[in-house]
């Protein structure tokens, strides 16, 4: 699909008139939906909506332990909440969270939040379920079950529900605010501050020493499981100071030769904005000082290791049971996985060329 950008350029010029991408036009689309109250309402009336329950999304059981993220329609919604004795009105509630190449508008709606400011009281879990012919089941429990189209669309929806649900009330007035129609923000009615969804950045490092990569691992990791240096950044504090002082604190380490790669948003606990970066250790500095109150252990791995580790299968289905646990990787979706993955390329090209 493409328009004429006739909102952005209004001269009859044969030059002035270019055709907008799909993506262009989507974007537009999306935009107009979070800044005009009426159009996003109207958007509902055609668009299909994801359930939460409480925060947990709607999935049903497919072949081969995966699982499938059911949509409903208007019609379907408004049937739902008729057999629960509810008023169409609570589809208000919903928040959007993308659209079609179609433009066809997509929702999330969480029917089981408790919070004791909603005037709306939360839905029977089980019986919702029988109706739905599916499970609410936890985000972190079902995410290496989703595709990653799936998995990223259910990340922004439980981050934006999240956010909403801990945003009722203004912190100046105390009084509750108000969520706009898309949920893009929430304004508070008696000083009419606004306030936007927010993310935490954290910043995570592969550090490496030019044949080894340093990666570490805290106690609440599954056995085995090493990852990439993470922290969040401090308030102040560009991308490079938070590098540069999360590898001090937590290795006892100074790097140089910061490189950013990529970004991810990253939903657990909280809502965080992942700043992928790879960084070497400063010459003669390689010996490491674990700092105990953040991190169980950190070491130097070797490209063989990595390589190897990178190439076990089954993340979950091979938690050991053994005391001897070999050396196990973040999964494909985490970015940790990827500058890993990217630095064993990169040593494996380099190593051939030599
Ligand atoms: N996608 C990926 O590939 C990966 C993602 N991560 C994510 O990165 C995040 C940060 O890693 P982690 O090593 O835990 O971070 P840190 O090294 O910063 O350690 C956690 C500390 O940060 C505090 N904290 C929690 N939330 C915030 C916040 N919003 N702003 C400032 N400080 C905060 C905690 O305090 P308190 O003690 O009060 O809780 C705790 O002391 C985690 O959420 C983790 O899930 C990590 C590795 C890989
Ligand atoms: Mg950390």
């Amino acid at each position: 699909m493409s328009l004429y950008c006739g909102a952005v350029c209004r001269r009859k010029s044969f030059w002035c008139c270019r055709l907008l991408s799909t993506y262009v036009t989507k974007t537009r689309y999306l935009f107009e939906l979070k800044e005009d109250d009426e159009a996003c309402r109207k958007a509902q009336q055609t668009g299909v909506f994801y359930l939460f329950h409480d925060l947990a999304p709607l999935l049903r059981q497919a072949s081969g332990h995966r699982y499938l993220v059911p949509r409903l329609s208007r019609a379907e919604l408004e049937g739902l909440l008729g057999k629960f004795r509810q008023d169409s009105q609570r589809i208000e509630d919903s928040v959007l969270i993308g659209c079609s190449n179609q433009h066809e508008a997509w929702f999330a709606l969480d029917l089981g939040l408790k919070s004791t400011s909603s005037i709306h009281a939360p839905l029977p879990k089980s019986e919702m379920e029988a109706e739905l012919r599916g499970s609410f089941i936890a985000l972190r429990q079902a995410v290496f079950q989703l595709n990653l189209m799936d998995s990223s669309l259910l990340f922004t929806a439980q981050a934006l529900l999240r956010w909403h649900d801990s945003h009722q009330f203004c912190s100046r007035s105390g009084q509750p605010t108000k969520k706009n129609m898309a949920g893009s923000k929430r304004v508070c009615p008696s000083n009419k501050i606004i306030y936007y969804p927010q993310m935490a950045p954290v910043v995570i490092t592969l550090v490496t020493d030019g044949a080894r990569c340093l990666l570490a691992r805290q106690s609440s990791f599954p056995k085995g499981l090493y990852s990439a240096l993470a922290g969040f950044c401090d308030i102040g504090e560009s991308v490079e100071e938070a590098v540069q002082r999360e590898v001090a604190e937590e290795v006892g380490l100074e790097v140089e030769n910061l490189r950013y790669s990529a970004s991810q948003h990253w939903p657990f606990p909280n809502s965080s904005l992942m700043i992928a970066c790879h960084a070497t250790v400063k010459p003669g500095q390689t010996e490491i000082q674990v700092n105990r109150r953040e991190l169980e252990a950190a070491a130097w791995f070797s490209l063989d290791e990595v390589a190897t580790a990178l190439k076990r299968k089954g993340f979950f289905s091979q938690q050991q049971q053994s005391d001897t646990v070999p050396l196990m990787l973040p999964p494909k979706l985490a970015i940790a996985h990827h500058m890993i993955k990217s630095w064993v390329e990169t040593q494996t090209c380099s190593s051939l060329a030599a």
